[in-house]
């Protein structure tokens, strides 16, 4: 595993304010800092002055600095490891991302920018009515250049909800679980290593990928896939694909015996031989919801299991957690064999 200790590098970033609520922030802060300067005794002019430019200082100082931080606190794409990189791909676009940050950086810089230029002909103002007219239009200009950047701004605040979900990837012998929707794959997940996740009885409850630990193995579940090819892939099913491809060292594949999933046997076992050609990672099979068959309809799918070539079968129930310590038992021996020094 590459993902070294850090956490999900995108949990720092700042909460994104649109143009209207950092406007307010700034123009209450210059308001304060106004009011001090009111307070002192000081000549009318040099105090309306003084009153003028510390207001647009602070606005400038407010505006810039909020937008340089969430530059600052986003992880840049490229320093990322693959897995996130490509993550940021699927789940909203790396060169809308780059583009976004990159309207942050104009906008700081440019507000900051006008904050010193204004700064200084207000102090060169000849009347009050001169500083406050200055202070008005340097306003209206940072107003302008956020409304010019609230798509940017906005994109920002969606890409953030989406990034900072994504779970924290440790540096573990990892098992993804991996399967057609509604098989099974979040109950085993949370019976084998008490993960909160959601389960439903409908199909892609899973919209990305959660994780759990069982001792010292990671293990990854992830959205149902339905057998087609790469290029017709949902967002959702490529963050199953990509957590394949970079995270893992097994592949826990579960077959619905019991077809309750709504997919035929066959169905199932053509996306498990398309993930068998896919990823060089060695593969299990849990057969599940065996509750729910007969022992017949189980040694059928077995049968059909072993002709595609695996050898590695579990049959297990995981909602009423039958054969799951064969299960674990499994994994720790395998992934302690090949992993584990
Ligand atoms: N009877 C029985 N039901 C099960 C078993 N395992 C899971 N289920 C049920 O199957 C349904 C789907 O389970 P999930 O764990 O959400 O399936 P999933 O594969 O994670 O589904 P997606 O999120 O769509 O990928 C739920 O209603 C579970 O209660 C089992 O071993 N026996």
């Amino acid at each position: 595993m590459f993902m070294g200790r850090d956490a999900n590098p995108f949990k720092k970033m700042p909460t994104i304010l649109m143009p209207d609520e950092l406007m307010a922030k700034a123009l209450r802060r210059g308001e304060k800092v106004a009011n001090e300067m009111r307070k002192k005794e000081l000549p009318w002019l040099l105090k309306a002055r003084a009153v003028e430019e510390h207001k647009v200082r602070t606005i400038a100082s407010v505006v810039a600095d909020n937008l340089q931080k969430v530059i600052d606190k986003t992880p840049p794409v490229r320093k990322l490891p693959k897995f996130y990189q490509e993550m940021v791909e699927v789940l909203v676009g790396v060169d809308d991302f780059k583009k976004s940050m990159g309207a942050f950086k104009w906008a700081s810089e440019l507000v900051r920018k006008l904050g010193n230029e204004y700064a200084k002909k207000i102090r060169a103002a000849r009347t009050p009515q001169q500083a406050a007219k200055l202070r008005k239009e340097f306003v209206g200009r940072v107003k302008s250049i956020l409304e010019q950047i609230h798509p940017e701004m906005a994109f920002v605040a969606v890409a953030r909800e989406k990034l900072k979900d994504m779970p924290t990837f440790k540096e573990l012998p990892t098992v993804v679980i991996a399967g057609y929707p509604n098989v099974g794959k979040s109950t085993l997940l949370k019976k084998l290593t008490g993960a909160d996740v959601e389960i439903n009885s409908y199909p892609f409850t899973t919209k990305g990928i959660n994780v759990g630990y069982l001792d010292d193995i990671q293990m990854v579940d992830t959205p149902g896939l339905l057998d087609r090819p790469l290029y017709e892939r949902n967002d959702i099913e490529l963050q199953a694909i990509l957590a394949l491809n970079y995270l893992a060292n097994l592949i826990l594949f579960i077959i619905d015996a019991s077809e309750f999933c709504g997919y035929t046997i066959e169905e199932q076992i053509n996306l498990l031989k398309e993930i068998k050609e896919l990823f060089k990672v060695p593969i299990v099979v849990a057969i599940n919801k065996i509750d729910l068959v007969d022992e017949n309809r189980v040694k059928e799918v077995e049968e059909k299991l072993k002709d595609v070539g695996i050898e590695n079968i579990l049959k297990i129930s995981a909602d009423k957690e039958i054969g799951l310590d064969e299960l674990k038992r499994f994994f720790i021996q395998y992934l302690r064999e090949h992993y584990i020094n």
